[in-house]
């Protein structure tokens, strides 16, 4: 394989991922050479002009390749806009728009003409007012796209994606979530045998496919205070947890827990550990973005292609001015580029 073609989402319009597609596209530091944005140019051009940035678009047919990165240039697949926008200022009306623009990274993932896809962030209840009601996030909905049961949300920080060692309060941190974008109410009624079964699973063997981790040791939070405290505070980890985590360490998982999640994240238990799996969402995302924030991506594992995202969302508060820090979506790249030529190298 040549050098991976890189499909960027441009994600919400209103947002900063235009912003930092065009920031990335005129910095003159290393990046991966063969990205591609999908949006819409008269965007990209507008917000370009409100940036003061001078990136020439180079639109290019669904079926054309982009070439090796031209600093300040940016290669595009056109996707059009419904409405036009204001940066800041969502409207759901562009909602088809935004999942236009990730079908057509999909697309070119599965045909060849992509070798990843790397999303910038898009607005969840914009797509759900814009006429999706059960839309949750990118990663359900790639799940469903791509037609397979079970995927797996993992964040990781920088440190833990390139192996580097950060200062003593900032562990490199791989965490992945048992449920993902679920109202807490929902939680322990979705903290099953089963499921936890084939999380842990997509968890295992995506760490093994794109991590080169032969046998990684996973770290499992608890669901309740204190794991439960011997069942005085929850019954989740001694009902469900526990026998779900014995049975997978029969098959050979390396699997450690149920651990009580406010000391897991501690350097002492994180050291030789490979990934946190983590209950719910803000259980396992507030301590990992506490470490690194806007320096991590995001990975969705179990899929037949790869996708990673930024660490963050729409930053409403910052699109247009600038402000926004690339560095996650800079990580986000490397990332994917470096996913893409490892499943080259080894095919699942
Ligand atoms: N990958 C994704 O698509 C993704 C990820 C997270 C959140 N979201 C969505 O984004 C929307 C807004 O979410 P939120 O407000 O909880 O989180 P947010 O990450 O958009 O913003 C939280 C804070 O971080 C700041 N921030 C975010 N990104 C930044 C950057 N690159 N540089 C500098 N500062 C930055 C924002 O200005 C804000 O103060 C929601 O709809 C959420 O669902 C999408
Ligand atoms: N849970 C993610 C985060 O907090 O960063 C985010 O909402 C993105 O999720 P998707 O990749 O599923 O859109």
């Amino acid at each position: 394989m040549g050098e991976p073609v890189l499909a960027l989402t441009c994600g919400e319009p209103a947002g900063i991922g235009p912003d930092l597609a065009l920031m990335l596209a005129a910095d003159p530091a290393p990046l991966p050479r063969r990205p591609v944005a999908i949006g819409d140019p008269a965007l990209l051009a507008e917000r370009a002009r409100q940036l003061g940035l001078a990136v020439r678009l180079r639109e290019l047919a669904p079926h054309e390749a982009p070439g090796p990165r031209v600093v300040g240039e940016l290669a595009v697949w056109p996707v059009p806009l419904a409405v036009p926008v204001t940066a800041g200022r969502v409207d759901p009306a562009n909602a088809d728009y935004v999942l236009a623009s990730l079908d057509l990274a999909i697309a070119a993932c599965r045909d060849g003409r992509a070798q990843a896809m790397v999303t910038a962030p898009l607005h969840k209840g914009a797509i759900i007012e814009g006429g999706h009601p059960g839309f949750t996030g990118h990663t359900e909905y790639l799940r469903d796209a791509c037609g397979v049961d079970e995927v797996v949300m993992m964040l990781a920080t920088d440190a833990a994606l390139h192996g580097r060692v950060l200062g003593e309060a900032q562990c490199p941190l791989r965490v992945a979530l048992a449920t993902t974008h679920l109202p807490l109410r929902q939680v322990p009624d979705a903290i099953t045998a089963a499921g936890l079964t084939r999380v842990l699973r997509r968890l295992a063997a995506g760490l093994r496919r794109d991590f080169g981790l032969a046998a990684p040791r996973i770290l499992v939070c608890g669901l309740n205070p204190h794991a439960g405290e011997d069942g005085h505070l929850g019954r989740e980890e001694i009902e469900v947890i526990t026998p779900t985590l014995e049975a997978l360490r029969g098959e050979g998982l390396d699997l450690v827990g149920p651990l009580p999640a406010d000391t897991l994240f501690t350097p002492r238990h994180l050291e030789g550990a490979d990934a946190v799996l983590a209950m719910y969402h803000d259980q396992g995302l507030a301590v990992l973005k506490y470490a690194g924030f806007g320096r991590g991506a995001n990975i969705t594992l179990g899929l037949p292609l790869v996708r990673t995202s930024v660490d963050h969302g729409t930053a409403l508060d910052l699109a247009g001015s600038g402000r926004a820090d690339p560095g996650s979506l800079r990580v986000a790249l490397a990332l994917a580029a470096q996913m893409a030529e490892a499943r080259a190298r080894r095919p699942a």
